[in-house]
């Protein structure tokens, strides 16, 4: 289903983001173009979800971030918000007592009297049908949220963003936690969302980057480290080192596994796997 919006791009230039004189986002500067499915990956503390609290108006920022031509900076959290721009947290946000359906029906709601929220209805409204629909939840609509297994609430949470007609998505590790099933279906969601949308997805699940991600920028240290496909940047000697240097513990395996010059049994000797 194409988005009847002009498909929009993310412009990030020199972002930068203090806190008590400490750079955690250091002059990022980059570029998401509609279509993509960008992975933001990078060790602990590299700025990711500070760019994120930046970009939807969570963090004080310097520098520049446009959506569609528009300036997000300096814009309160609900003003970017109806811009089009939607993010998920590590933990999903539903409300557990509420259906599957109500909890769209209050997202999509925000036009629509409070009374008629909670009621039951005979129609579902198209935006929420249609969301049912792409994150398929059909079938669980009149579930309470709080019994989805893990992922479907991960899913009703973006399809929260769905029905606010979101064009900009930035996800923070959707997958976490997921069994393998759950994230292939997560995988092919995001590319679904993706096709009319700009999708920008936080993960540190090597496997799952390079199943899905278009493209990817690495972060270290609150700037950019390199950028490119999974390939160029997996082939990047930056990103290794930067893995590599990590506590043998935090490096992700297929990053090791897929490092020319660093073998399997480096890998193996390196511990255990990040989630
Ligand atoms: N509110 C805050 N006050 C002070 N320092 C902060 C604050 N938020 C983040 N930081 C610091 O900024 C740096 C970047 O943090 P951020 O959470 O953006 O990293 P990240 O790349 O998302 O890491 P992770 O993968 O661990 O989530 C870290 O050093 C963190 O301690």
């Amino acid at each position: 289903m194409m988005s009847e919006h002009e498909l929009k791009s993310l412009e990030i230039t020199d972002l930068r983001v203090t806190f008590d004189g400490f750079r955690a986002v250091d002059g990022v500067s980059l570029r998401v173009g509609p279509g993509d499915l960008r992975f933001l990956i990078g060790p602990n503390g590299a700025g990711k979800t500070t760019l994120v609290d930046a970009v939807t108006g969570l963090a004080a920022a310097g520098g520049s971030v446009r959506f569609g031509g528009n300036e997000l900076l300096g814009r309160p959290v609900h003003r970017i918000a109806r811009l089009g721009i939607g993010r998920t947290f590590q933990t999903a946000t539903v409300f557990e007592k509420l259906s599957v359906l109500q909890n769209l029906d209050i997202a999509a709601g925000a036009r629509r009297p409070l009374r008629t929220l909670l009621r039951q209805r005979r129609g579902i409204p198209e935006e929420v049908g249609r969301a049912l629909e792409t994150v398929g939840l059909t079938a669980d609509r009149d579930r309470p949220a709080g019994t989805l297994a893990h992922g479907k609430k991960q899913w009703l949470e973006i399809g929260m963003l769905l029905v606010q007609d979101v064009q900009l998505l930035l996800l923070d590790e959707p997958v976490a936690g997921m069994s393998h099933e759950e994230r292939e279906a997560t995988g092919e969601l995001l590319r679904r969302i993706g096709r009319d949308r700009t999708v920008v997805v936080i993960e540190h699940d090597m496997d799952f980057l390079r199943a899905f991600a278009s493209s990817v920028t690495v972060l270290h240290a609150g700037r950019v480290l390199s950028e490119g496909t999974v390939a160029e940047v997996q082939a990047d000697p930056r990103v290794q080192e930067v893995y590599l240097g990590q506590p043998p513990e935090t490096v992700p395996e297929s990053v090791a596994a897929a490092t020319p010059g660093v073998t399997a049994e480096a890998a193996a000797a390196g511990g255990a796997v990040e989630a």
